[in-house]
């Protein structure tokens, strides 16, 4: 910034450190895919989203907020379906829409994931829509086994290929995930392409108001730990992250998928499934801001932001909105940035 380095020399002061920064360790670095794929529904745009964010300044908004913070933006994934796949789609799967783009660009995903992994201590995936969950988790996974996911949304995502009345894969990625699931998916081959599934004890849901029937009966079945609006509304969102943190292994590292539609529609219309009565923007700053003062969260989703969908107006309101949770999850405080200034500014 600026003008603190021209107060530090006007001031004669003999170093200025850093103006904003959220933690103390000196590598950190933040790896960023795009992901356009919009096949797990059905309406066109969301593929968008990668590149308008990025139009938006988004690794520069994310720089000013954490000045340390060694970005990589490792563009946009690209996936190619083989035979085997439209093969498994044709004889189990036709049921659904897209089987085999939705395998293939989660493989390709999940090989992304472990590769940035390997390069940075933590990644960003933009979607697309939350088809893409399952490849971003799912790699996540195979790299750190001992994982808890927060998946914030007005929706589980849980149906069964089975389940489903859509037939929309974006609403099924969480049972692609959890271990008491994934026996749903014997013809797809998971134990190959991610062989380290989640435990349900450590899945937590914030936000959900839109759950169908049978997502309802499988979540009761298997007991999964979610806080919908309604215990939002009774008990506020402090109590809502104090259970979800004491719920999940304080050894674990976190992966928060974080889906717009979470949002009330009023702070993010852009959205193919938009839901009214959903959390504030503060609620929502709120949330990413407790997972993040873990210090555990090591794998970030954003996903269904459409910007063909809605006024210009509503457009930039949802990007914003996606911004807004962006920065308080990589480090922005709202009651300002001091603790990494040591100026001698006042003797
Ligand atoms: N990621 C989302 N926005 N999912 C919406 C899913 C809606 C509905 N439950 C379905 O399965 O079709
Ligand atoms: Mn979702
Ligand atoms: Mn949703």
């Amino acid at each position: 910034m600026w003008w603190m380095r021209k107060l530090a020399k006007n001031v004669g002061l003999a170093r200025l450190k850093h103006t904003t920064s959220s933690g103390n360790s000196t590598d950190q670095s933040l790896a960023i895919i795009g992901v356009p794929f919009a096949k797990g529904q059905s309406k066109q745009g969301v593929e968008l989203a990668p590149d308008l964010l990025r139009q938006r300044n988004l690794t520069q908004v994310l720089q000013s907020v954490d000045d340390r913070l060694v970005i990589n933006d490792y563009g946009n994934l690209k996936y190619s379906v083989d035979e085997r796949l439209l093969k498994q789609q044709r004889e189990h799967y036709s049921h659904i829409r897209n089987y085999a783009d939705f395998m293939a660009c989660n493989r390709a995903l999940i090989g992304q994931v472990q590769k940035m992994l390997e390069q940075n201590s933590q990644f960003l995936t933009i979607g697309g829509d939350h088809a893409i969950g399952f490849g971003s988790v799912a790699g996540h996974l195979q790299h750190t086994p001992n994982l808890s996911l927060v998946w914030i949304d007005a929706h589980a995502d849980i149906n069964l290929h089975n389940t489903s009345q859509s037939g929309n894969i974006h609403g099924m990625p969480v049972s692609f995930l959890l271990e008491q699931l994934r026996g749903t998916w014997q013809h797809a081959g998971l134990d190959e392409i991610a062989p380290n599934c989640l435990p349900k004890d450590q899945l937590v849901y914030i936000g959900l108001r839109d759950v169908d029937p049978y997502e309802a009966f499988i979540m009761n079945k298997i007991g999964i730990r979610a806080y919908a609006m309604d215990s939002i509304d009774r008990v506020g969102v402090p109590k809502i992250i104090e259970m979800t943190l004491d719920a999940l292994n304080p050894q674990n590292k976190i992966h928060v998928s974080f889906d717009i539609d979470a949002l009330d529609s009023h702070v993010a219309p852009s959205t193919g499934t938009a839901v009214r009565g959903g959390l504030t923007l503060r609620e929502g700053i709120s949330i990413v801001e407790a997972l993040r003062d873990t210090k555990r969260v090591q794998g970030v989703d954003l996903v269904e932001i459409n910007p063909k969908l809605g006024s210009e107006h509503d457009v930039r309101t949802t990007v914003d909105s996606g911004l807004e949770i962006l920065k308080s999850m990589f480090g922005y405080r709202r009651s300002g940035a001091w603790s990494n200034i040591d100026t001698g500014i006042l003797g």
